[in-house]
């Protein structure tokens, strides 16, 4: 990362011809992308298309191959190597991955998950208790999404709409410019799901960059003005939200005649569908 990442005004996330293989085929097939800081995006394709793959190369779980002259595949920022740390501090990142992760230490309390950010673990382990700052910042970005409630409670025991808050909190704690969500809504309650909608779109408001990485229509809030449609890795359109969520391209995308109903509350229709047959 830069000397002082935070003043960098290169792209947020920078993908060159991205190509990863999973098990001998193209999970990302040459995959070029280009997603500036301050534009909300949805990256939106159906289930195999590569958006779990996408999420793990910012993650840098999982690289793609590289380049004969050099470029490099993937820049976060302007920058091709980074620390975990420093990137978390600038790109908060939201996953069912990291909830299994959590969940695999069930002595963890809310405030230890939140605290963890600071260290890039999944709990706090440089001193006990935390300094002062981490405190307040850690209860800071639990109320910032409605959840100071929870601190004490044990992670593990959270419902699945408590737990993605306190998730949301975790990738808040560095006030980071952007956060990437991966199907952040998915598996809530009606309550839960319209409480997180209203959060994004809060956030979104409040100057943090969205990458939204999805496949349900209702997660495109009216913030999002960009979306990318991907399908088995590769890019099928990248533009703003009106020219690509016609019913041409989501057909193309999800091989299905599908339509948007475009508004406060988008869904999906798929044409020829009927509850009878
Ligand atoms: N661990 C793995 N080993 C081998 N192939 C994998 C693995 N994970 C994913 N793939 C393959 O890579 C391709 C992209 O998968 P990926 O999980 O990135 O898609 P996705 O869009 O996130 O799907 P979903 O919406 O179902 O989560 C698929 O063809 C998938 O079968």
């Amino acid at each position: 990362m830069p000397a002082d990442p935070s003043r960098s005004t290169d792209p947020l996330i920078e993908l060159d011809d991205a190509r990863v293989l999973r098990d001998g085929r193209a999970a990302l097939d040459g995959l070029s992308l280009r997603l500036p800081q301050g534009r909300h995006t949805a990256i939106l394709g159906p289930n195999g298309c590569g958006k779990s793959t996408f999420i793990q190369v910012i993650t840098r779980q999982l690289y793609p191959l590289a380049h004969a002259d050099g470029r490099a595949p993937v820049r976060i920022l302007g920058q091709s190597r980074w620390d975990v740390r420093a990137l978390r501090a600038q790109l908060g990142i939201v996953t069912g991955a990291l909830h299994e992760d959590l969940l695999s230490v069930p002595e963890l309390t809310v405030r230890d998950v939140v605290l963890g950010a600071f260290e890039a673990r999944l709990a706090p382990q440089d001193a006990d208790p935390a300094p002062a700052d981490r405190q307040d910042r850690a209860a800071a970005a639990l109320a910032r999404v409605e959840a100071a409630h929870l601190d004490a409670r044990p992670y593990a025991a959270l419902s699945t709409g408590e737990a993605r808050r306190v998730l949301l909190a975790r990738a808040l704690v560095h006030a980071p410019r952007a956060l990437l969500l991966d199907e952040p809504a998915a598996g809530l309650d009606v309550v839960a799901h319209a409480r997180m909608l209203r959060t994004l779109r809060r956030l979104a408001r409040d100057g943090v960059t969205l990458v939204l990485v999805t496949h349900h229509a209702e997660e495109l809030i009216p913030e999002i003005g960009h979306v990318v449609l991907l399908r088995a890795g590769r890019i099928v359109a990248d533009g703003p939200r009106a020219d690509v969520l016609t019913p041409a391209l989501l057909a193309r995308t999800f091989g299905a005649p599908l339509r948007l109903h475009d508004g406060p509350r988008p869904r999906f229709e798929l044409e020829g569908d009927d509850a009878d047959a």
